[in-house]
């Protein structure tokens, strides 16, 4: 049997625990549930009790002997950090394309050119399952060294079956050889792949009648995702093949107005999508839609400044209602990075999120973006012991000391990684 685990003395423990149940949004997005000179006890990986040092070393006084006791003093320590958008399996790198828009070529001219989203495709395409891991693998690494301890994982990087198939099943290998938890979304409607240029509709119909029921009786993911864009999938496109992956119990999620405003978080909020992704062009009116049909936004910030675009309207979504979470889109193209601290901190700069809602953004409304609020995102009694120790003695310092890994400790389940 393994030992039972002590962490004690956190000069700041940030539990997340709170009253309110479900994504949170407005004031909820504050409420941190600190708990001062804070303490844990985890057995078998799973949290059994959180509270003050005091209260636990009493509570435990017959076993305090028999249990590792790390000790945080002067230590802020947080759930582990969760990333609800990544394109993390990718073959390739796109290095030159970064150079190009430096020089004045957009997203959309590199993907309208085969270049973009395609040529990962390419890539993606080439690769043996084995390249894919390994390349996939040091990322993983760098998600957990930057505290990160659970990713959503977007397959669309083939837009054919036989590679959307193997990133999908490249995740789901890679969740039994790694410490970090993966929870796949299929994205075959990623772009048009070339051979089904100028016969888009044709291309909706084959991921409608062939790919998606494949993937939903190989149970290879839980959520379905569009890039809902001009020059990409219409809202009438999106909401076909979203409704139908709903059909077969696959959750929907849209990448909507991250170029263009074009009705996405609207269609996000008519179809009950658990988020909608990127939102830098959203109207108003979807935004107010988003907050009446509790529609998580899943703002990509680093995205942005990577793109050299505003950032998403944060601080107004919050303000009218919107439960906000965020993520790195790490992916080769307009986000290469797997650095969530360096996000939370562009959350208070580019979107006015206050460092409490950026901490909030990062756990526990990441994780309800992607339907683990049950097991992760918080620090209560049930959970998974995924958490992590910093080298801050607040969270207000952590959102402050901007672009350094601050990390300690990551224990992933009771088990320490980093
Ligand atoms: N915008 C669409 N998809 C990805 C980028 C993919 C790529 O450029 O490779 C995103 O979320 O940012
Ligand atoms: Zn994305």
């Amino acid at each position: 049997m393994t030992k039972p685990i002590w962490i004690k003395h956190a000069k700041q423990l940030a539990t997340l625990a709170s009253e309110v149940s479900g994504p949170r949004a407005k004031e909820a997005m504050s409420d941190l549930g600190l708990i001062e000179d804070g303490s844990l006890w985890i057995e078998a990986g799973i949290i059994q009790a959180v509270g003050t040092t005091e209260e636990l070393e009493k509570r435990y006084s017959d076993k305090l002997h028999l249990a590792e006791i790390i000790n945080a003093t002067d230590h802020l320590v947080t759930p582990g950090l969760v990333d609800p958008h990544t394109h993390v399996v990718y073959g390739g790198s796109r290095e030159h394309e970064f150079e190009m828009r430096l020089q004045g070529a957009t997203y959309m001219d590199i993907m309208n050119a085969g270049g973009g989203i395609h040529a990962t495709a390419r890539f993606t395409r080439e690769a043996t399952e084995t390249e894919l891991i390994e390349q996939t693998t040091r990322r993983l690494d760098s998600f957990l060294a930057h505290g990160v301890t659970t990713i959503e994982g977007k397959s669309g990087y083939g837009m054919n079956l036989e590679t959307e198939l193997k990133q999908l099943r490249v995740m789901k290998k890679l969740q039994e050889q790694h410490m970090i938890d993966i929870v796949p979304t299929f994205m075959g409607a990623h772009a048009v792949p070339p051979e089904y240029k100028g016969r888009e509709d044709e291309f909706v119909k084959h991921l409608i009648e062939d790919m998606l029921p494949l993937i939903a009786e190989e149970n290879l993911a839980e959520f379905n995702d569009v890039f809902c864009e001009k020059g990409v999938y219409t809202p009438e496109q999106s909401e076909q093949i979203l409704e139908a992956g709903k059909r077969l119990g696959l959750i929907p999620k849209i990448h909507a107005d991250e170029i263009e405003p074009y009705g996405g978080a609207e269609l996000a909020a008519k179809i009950g999508a658990i988020s909608a992704e990127h939102l830098l062009k959203a109207s108003e009116e979807g935004i107010k839609a988003m907050a009446k049909s509790g529609t998580i936004a899943c703002l990509l910030p680093a995205t942005a400044l990577y793109l050299r675009e505003e950032a998403a309207q944060g601080r107004k979504m919050i303000d009218l209602g919107v439960p906000v979470a965020i993520s790195t889109d790490c992916n080769p193209g307009s986000s290469p990075t797997t650095s969530m601290p360096l996000v939370m901190n562009l959350a208070c700069i580019s979107m006015r999120l206050t460092p409490a809602e950026s901490l909030t953004a990062a756990t526990y409304n990441a994780a309800c973006a992607i339907n683990r609020q049950n097991q992760v995102g918080s620090l209560e009694v049930g959970k998974q012991a995924d958490f992590v120790i910093w080298n801050t003695k607040s969270y207000q310092e952590l959102q402050y000391l901007f672009g350094v890994n601050h990390v300690k400790a990551v224990w992933k389940k009771g088990v320490k990684v980093v």
